[in-house]
């Protein structure tokens, strides 16, 4: 006689129609992912990657979570899932800065792009971006600018090139977890749009060729509608005696793109001062998860 079935194999039998369903539910995604691959029509590129159409499904999702499944899993789970999808669209692999004695921002890029995804660890912020440059990786991942950085790798996105790389995300996006390492935040760089999502903050370059401090670029920056919440300054090296122009990193809290005309208001106020701004990129504000 077979043995009666208790509760236990009730709600066990309840798990595997439930994880049949979750299964069933993710063949169909992937089918679907194929599907937007081949309507971009884009095989062989990166632009592919829609970073902000990713952070608002995350945005998404939380606003609707309850219950007591913990949400920074529930991102993890996208996380992996959405690289992993994201790579039957085309090539993906990222390059992180992550020398010897720096390995959290190793840890950071898998929780964001996942277990699956060929990663490789760079001894410098400009290898990661070189890679992504020359086609050997889909994302770089470089620390998020500090202002004490005399030679910031950001100086090399400043740059007038319609394919150029640019910051698409800030790491990381669903809270910390249990990576290793200092809790410096990471920024990923990658050649794709900087959309807007509703919450972002946009990233500028700011050359100025003149004697303007950094006190009344804030000003200017506030008066036209760009509140900017972080400057860093790099000062190019000059030649013989002339002082070399220096570059502002500034970021904005707002989606700002590269016809916004408020950057042609700021090139305006500047008056008789030589300014050139460019985005640098940007990011959807990560979750503020508990
Ligand atoms: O919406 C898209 O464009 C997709 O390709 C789908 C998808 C996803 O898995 O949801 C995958 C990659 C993109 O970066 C964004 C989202």
């Amino acid at each position: 006689m077979l043995p009666a079935r208790t509760p236990l194999d009730d709600l066990r039998r309840d798990i595997d129609q439930i994880d049949d369903a979750i299964h069933d539910l993710l063949m169909r995604r992937a089918a679907v992912v194929e599907r937007i691959g081949a309507a971009k029509g884009t095989p062989g590129q990166a632009v592919y990657l829609r970073p902000g159409r990713e952070a608002m499904i995350l945005r998404r999702l939380m606003a609707r979570h309850s219950g007591s499944f913990p949400a920074k899993v529930v991102v993890r789970i996208w996380r992996e899932m959405i690289t992993a999808l994201t790579r039957l669209q085309g090539p993906f692999a990222v390059a992180v800065y992550a020398p010897e004695d720096k390995r959290g921002f190793w840890d950071v890029a898998r929780d964001h792009y996942g277990s699956v995804v060929p990663m490789t660890a760079v001894n410098t912020p400009a290898a990661a971006l070189r890679a992504v440059s020359d086609g050997t990786a889909t994302v770089g991942v470089v620390p998020y600018p500090a202002e004490d950085d005399s030679d910031p790798w950001w100086r090399f996105l400043v740059s007038a090139d319609a394919n150029r790389p640019r910051v698409v995300a800030r790491l990381p996006f669903g809270g910390r977890g249990n990576a290793r390492g200092e809790n410096r935040d990471a920024l990923a760089i990658a050649i794709a749009s900087h959309e807007p999502t509703g919450d972002d903050r946009t990233l500028l370059s700011i050359e100025i060729g003149g004697d303007l401090s950094r006190g009344r670029l804030k000003d200017m920056l506030d008066a036209c509608g760009l509140p900017p919440v972080s400057f860093c300054t790099w000062y190019a090296p000059g030649v013989g005696s002339m002082s070399g122009p220096s570059i502002h990193l500034v970021e904005i809290a707002d989606f700002v793109d590269h016809a916004d005309p408020r950057l042609t208001t700021l090139v305006e106020r500047s008056g008789e001062i030589p300014v050139r701004v460019s985005v640098v990129g940007g990011y959807a504000v990560p979750l503020n998860l508990p």
